[in-house]
């Protein structure tokens, strides 16, 4: 079953559009969690008992488990996510010459979706977009604030250089199972991005910690209803202060969360 399909389904059972972004940054580990064998993984299992009820998808960021004991961790909290029924999304920006990017493909074996960077063109990003299976997201807006340096740049016709890229995407969605990255941080662009590619879904991060705005991120971020609005540090780091009680603040962030997108959602 096609990613999208299958999201649609996880969104109708959960009421929620929200991913949940597992960025586990170490030195924000609960102490009581930093002699176990796999902080990491320690730290996520919490964070997904307490959350799963309120997660469309796991968004783990590979950045954050580049390392062998990071490897493991991640492996671990990927097929926990699977076992609470949750579509796993990494957050791995790839895309690379063809035989790299096959290799890089090969990510699309353990999770559902995963996020690529379109810069070096159709041929970088072929064997995701072949995979019919999978999610492919492509980095279209970001929500960091150099986006614009060269996003924002006009082309020779007048359109942006992120217009461009959803164009592209757009003709690269023969599987259907392409989707954009736009950040809640640029809602102009949010709307003029909705407009031009009506038909894809997008991947929304930047609200919370970053101050985007939740408001137009489901308005213009769903496709028919499909579409995530990620939250990682507001969500996984909101009982920081709360010791072993940590997971629970983190579940009631993910509830409240959901709750206010859904005040947003037809
Ligand atoms: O691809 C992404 O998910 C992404 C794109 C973007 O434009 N901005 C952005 O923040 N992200 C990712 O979304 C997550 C945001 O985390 P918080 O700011 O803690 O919610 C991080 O994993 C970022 O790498």
């Amino acid at each position: 079953m096609n990613f999208f399909d299958r999201l649609h389904d996880r969104i109708r059972t959960v009421d929620s559009v929200v991913s949940v972004g597992l960025d586990p940054e170490q030195s924000r580990i609960p102490d009581h969690l930093q002699d176990h064998d796999l902080p990491r993984w320690a730290f996520n299992r919490r964070i997904i008992d307490a959350t799963h009820e309120h997660a469309a998808v796991f968004k783990p960021n590979a950045a954050f488990y580049e390392d062998p004991d990071g490897w493991r961790a991640l492996e671990e909290t990927i097929a926990y996510a699977h076992g609470k029924g949750v579509p796993v999304l990494l957050d791995a920006k790839r895309a690379d010459i063809g035989n790299t990017t096959r290799q890089y493909a090969q990510l699309l074996e353990t999770v559902d979706a995963i996020t690529v960077n379109p810069y070096m063109g159709r041929d970088s990003l072929q064997p995701f977009l072949a995979n019919e299976e999978a999610g492919v997201f492509v980095l279209c807006r970001t929500s960091n604030p150099g986006g614009a340096d060269i996003q924002d740049l006009e082309l020779e016709t007048g359109e942006p250089v992120y217009e461009r890229v959803a164009a592209l995407a757009d003709l690269w969605n023969e599987n259907d199972n392409v989707g954009l990255v736009v950040g809640a941080t640029n809602p102009d662009e949010l709307e003029d991005l909705r407009e031009q590619v009506p038909d894809l879904p997008f991947l929304v991060p930047g609200i919370g910690a970053q101050g985007g705005d939740a408001e137009a991120a489901v308005e213009y971020g769903l496709a028919d209803g499909v579409g995530l609005i990620n939250s990682s540090r507001g969500i996984i780091f909101a009982g920081e202060n709360e010791g072993e009680g940590f997971a629970k603040v983190s579940g009631q962030a993910a509830k409240r969360l959901k709750q206010r997108l859904n005040r947003h959602r037809e």
